[in-house]
C-alpha cells in the first residue's frame, strides 16, 4: 500500500527532505505539506508537485508525519494537531532539543513517536540522519523512518539518551565546517590571495579531505601526520593551532551546542 507523508512546517530542512524523498522517488502526489505563510505553501506546489493542505488535513489523512517546525513552535503545532491525531500515526519530530516524551504526553496514547535528527547536507544526499524511538515506536516504525531519511543520506540508530550529543555534532557539524572554511579564506585574503581563488582552494581541500576521512580507511590522526613533514609548513600551522586553544575550544563548542539541545527540551526555549 502506498504510504502518504506530510512534512508540517516546511521550511529549510523540511524542504531539504522532501525534495531528496521526491530524488529517491517518492511521488509528489504522495506528499502533503504545511506552511505557515500561504505563498510559501504555493512556492512548493509549483516547485515539487506536492500538494499543500492544512496541519488538521494532514493530521486526518497522511500515514505518517514528520514535524520540521522549530523546537520553540512545536508545542503550539502540536496544541492544534494532537485533537486530529489517529493513535496509529507514525509522528517524526526533526526539531533539535524536544525528547520524544512531550510528543507522547500530548498525543493519543500509544502514539508512535520516532526523533530524528539529521542535517542540511540533505539537500545534495548526503545527510547524516541519526534516529531514536519514543516508548511506542516498533521497529517497523524505525525501519520506515530510516526509509524516508535514507533517502537523503547516511543514517545511524542512538539510544535517545544521546541525541543531544548527536545534535551537536552531526546536526549542527555542517555550520563548524562553513565557519573554518570562512576563516580559512579570510586567512587566504591576509597572504595575498584573492577572494575566489582562496575560497576555491580551501573548498577543494575540505572536499579532499573528507572523502579521505571517509574512503582511506586511515585515523585522522594518521592523515594528518602524512601532511606534516619535518621542519615543514604544516606543523609550524599547527603548533598556532595548538598555542590558540582550538582544540580545546571546538570541545567547549561541541559542549555548548549539547547543553543548548538539552534546554530546548520543553519546547519553549
Ligand atoms: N537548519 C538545520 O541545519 C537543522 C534544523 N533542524 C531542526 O529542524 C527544524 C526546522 O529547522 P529549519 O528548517 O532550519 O527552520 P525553518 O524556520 O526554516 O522551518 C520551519 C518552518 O516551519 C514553519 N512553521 C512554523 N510554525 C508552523 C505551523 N504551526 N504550521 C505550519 N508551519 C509552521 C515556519 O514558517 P515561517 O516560514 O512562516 O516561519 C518555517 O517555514 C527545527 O526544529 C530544527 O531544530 C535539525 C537539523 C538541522
Ligand atoms: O541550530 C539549530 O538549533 C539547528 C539544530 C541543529 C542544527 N541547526
Amino acid at each position: 500500500m502506498t504510504q502518504n507523508v506530510a512534512v508540517l512546517g516546511t521550511g529549510k530542512i523540511g524542504e531539504a527532505l522532501l525534495s531528496g524523498m521526491i530524488r529517491a522517488g517518492w511521488s509528489p502526489a504522495n506528499l502533503l505539506v504545511t506552511t505557515r505563510r500561504p505563498e510559501r505553501a504555493e512556492e512548493l506546489r509549483t516547485r515539487y508537485g506536492v500538494t499543500p493542505v492544512s496541519n488538521t488535513e494532514a493530521a486526518k489523512s497522511a500515514d505518517t508525519l514528520i514535524l520540521t517546525v522549530k523546537p520553540q513552535d512545536m508545542g503550539t503545532l502540536l496544541d492544534e494537531l494532537a485533537p486530529h491525531v489517529p493513535a496509529e500515526r507514525l509522528v517524526i519530530s526533526g526539531a533539535a532539543g524536544i525528547p520524544t516524551s512531550f510528543f507522547e504526553e500530548r498525543l493519543a496514547p500509544n502514539t508512535p513517536v520516532v526523533r530524528v535528527m539529521t542535517n542540511t547536507p540533505a539537500l545534495v544526499d548526503e545527510a547524516m540522519s541519526v534516529i531514536s524511538p519514543g516508548s511506542h515506536a516498533t521497529a517497523d516504525h524505525l525501519a520506515h523512518a530510516e526509509e524516508i531519511f535514507g533517502g537523503v543520506g547516511k543514517t545511524l540508530r542512538v539510544p535517545e539518551s544521546q541525541q543531544d550529543a548527536c545534535t551537536a555534532l552531526s546536526g549542527s557539524g555542517p555550520a563548524y565546517f562553513y565557519f573554518l572554511v570562512e576563516a580559512m579564506t579570510d586567512a587566504g585574503i591576509l597572504l595575498g590571495l584573492p577572494r575566489d581563488k582562496a575560497h576555491d582552494l580551501i573548498v577543494q581541500a575540505a572536499i579532499g579531505a573528507a572523502v579521505m576521512l571517509r574512503d582511506s580507511g586511515e585515523h585522522p590522526v594518521k592523515l594528518r601526520e602524512n601532511v606534516t613533514s619535518p621542519a615543514g609548513t604544516t606543523i609550524n600551522a599547527i603548533r598556532e593551532l595548538e598555542n590558540h586553544g582550538v582544540r580545546a575550544a571546538l570541545i567547549a563548542a561541541l559542549e555548548a551546542a549539547r547543553d543548548r539541545s538539552r534546554e530546548l527540551a520543553t519546547g519553549n526555549g
